[in-house]
């Protein structure tokens, strides 16, 4: 382990910041339009042609130039038609409008030149080939430009559709194609896996006493992804030595160990502390692993870890107390994966304490809290071995470690379950 570079009990904005920096982003990828969505758009879309690209109509009916009544004409269609059947869309296009006369035309059309607007089907009626205003129509259907939906209306040629950055969603695909592309360039979400330590954890049922209830599991993935990652693997290991570097390593040792190693991102839970059961740290020193993060001055969660590993995968070591653990995935996992994305670094929000805090001389407190009447009320049970204050929090607050007053501000993070 260098421990050189390593930082201990480091400040909470700096580990949030120093997260973030070490996450530089992936490569882009191209990808199918079919599979941009939720991806991270790398490089901008510009519209390839003007939106829409011709002038069409918004309506069936008739294109119309002059007044009525007018005499319907039909684009010639050629012997044999070059695509093998007719193309009324386009067909329209083909026609040229004297004053007088009048052509078919559908919704999405080309306008014929000369027209002048388009009469829709119910305000006009036929008979043989002469069209004229029926007793829906006003006297003056159709005006200039009447239901024409003119080129470059949405878009000129070459402008900017949609910025990089942003995390695409369905309109976002759908606006894409009409700018006529068939891929875009995507950051890849950074592939993250998992591993479980704590011989007392148990995944189902009723633990005994001296065992608990897996709390990372069923909910870590999920957590990930809405912190742009995925996770392509989850693993536990024995609170043992070997076990533990076996699985961290990017060594073929076995299966899960190889598995493991093929992410961006491995993310660990529990063994960060010095007891004869806890195996992180000196797995790392093992491994030869360059401590980014060694411990963060906030409470819960001071024991965090953030690591790289010699094959260039980060490690995030969460503690093993639940709440412990979620305040280090909002700490460290979010913007390390915002830093591989290529997103900035979210700003904490502020939030006005509704309480007083006693100074934590070298800490920050992270603590979960209710909003009421515009005060943010810290939640009850937030012990770093428990859940209910999270579980029922609207954010969670960062009061200084030299406290704070009731009706102070203080920093906030926004829990990402509750975005958007
Ligand atoms: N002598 C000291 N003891 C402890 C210190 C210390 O400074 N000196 N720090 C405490 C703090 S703070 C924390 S946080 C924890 C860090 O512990 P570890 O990261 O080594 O985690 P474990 O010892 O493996 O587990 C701690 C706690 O969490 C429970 N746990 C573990 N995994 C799970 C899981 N998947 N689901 C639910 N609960 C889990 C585990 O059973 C323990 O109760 O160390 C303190 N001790
Ligand atoms: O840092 Mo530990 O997280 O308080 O329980």
């Amino acid at each position: 382990m260098s421990e050189a570079a390593a930082a201990h009990n480091v400040d909470w904005m700096a580990a949030r910041a120093l997260a973030h920096g070490a996450g530089r982003p992936l490569p882009f990828q191209t990808v199918n339009l079919a599979d941009a969505l939720g991806q991270t758009l790398a490089e901008p879309v510009h519209a390839l042609q003007a939106i829409p690209h011709y002038a069409s109509s918004a309506m069936d009916g008739w294109a119309v130039n002059g007044e009525p009544p007018w005499t319907l004409v039909r684009h010639t269609e050629p012997e044999e038609h070059p695509r093998g059947r007719p193309s009324p869309h386009s067909d329209s296009g083909a026609v040229s409008l004297a004053p007088g006369e009048a052509t078919f035309i559908l919704t999405g059309g080309v306008v014929p030149q000369n027209a002048v607007g388009i009469l829709r089907t119910e305000h006009g009626s036929v008979r043989g080939d002469v069209l004229d205003r029926n007793d829906s129509a006003r006297p003056d259907e159709p005006s200039p430009h009447e239901h024409v939906r003119p080129a470059g209306e949405e878009a000129e040629a070459g402008s900017e559709a949609i910025p990089a950055g942003v995390v695409l969603n369905p309109a976002q695909i759908a606006l894409a194609a009409v700018c006529g592309h068939d891929t875009l360039a995507v950051l890849r979400a950074p592939r993250v896996s998992l591993l479980m330590t704590g011989d007392e954890v148990i995944d189902h049922g009723l633990p005994h006493p001296g065992q608990v209830r897996d709390t990372f599991g069923p909910q870590l993935p999920g957590f990930v992804a809405m912190l742009g990652g995925h996770v392509d693997v989850a693993g536990r290991a024995k609170d043992d030595l070997d076990d533990v570097v076996a699985a961290i390593s990017a060594e073929p040792t076995d299966e899960l160990s190889l598995a493991r190693a093929s992410g961006d991102v491995l993310i660990t839970t529990g063994g960060t502390g010095s007891s004869s059961a806890d195996h992180i740290r000196r797995a790392l020193t093992e491994l030869g692993a360059e401590l980014i993060i060694d411990g963060i001055a906030m409470r819960p969660g001071h024991p965090t870890l953030l690591a790289r590993l010699r094959d260039g995968r980060f490690l995030v070591g969460l503690p093993g107390n639940p709440l412990a653990a979620m305040m280090a995935m909002l700490t460290v996992a979010g913007p390390l994966l915002a830093g591989l994305r290529g997103s900035p670094l979210e700003e904490p929000g502020t939030v006005t304490s509704a309480d007083a805090f006693e100074p934590l001389p070298g800490r920050s407190r992270l603590v979960p809290y209710r909003s009421e009447s515009k005060r943010a009320v810290p939640s009850t049970h937030q012990r770093s071995g428990m859940l209910r204050g999270l579980a029922a929090a609207d954010g969670v607050m960062v009061v200084p470690a030299e406290g704070c007053a009731a009706g102070d501000a203080v920093p906030s993070l926004a829990l990402p379950w509750l975005a958007g």
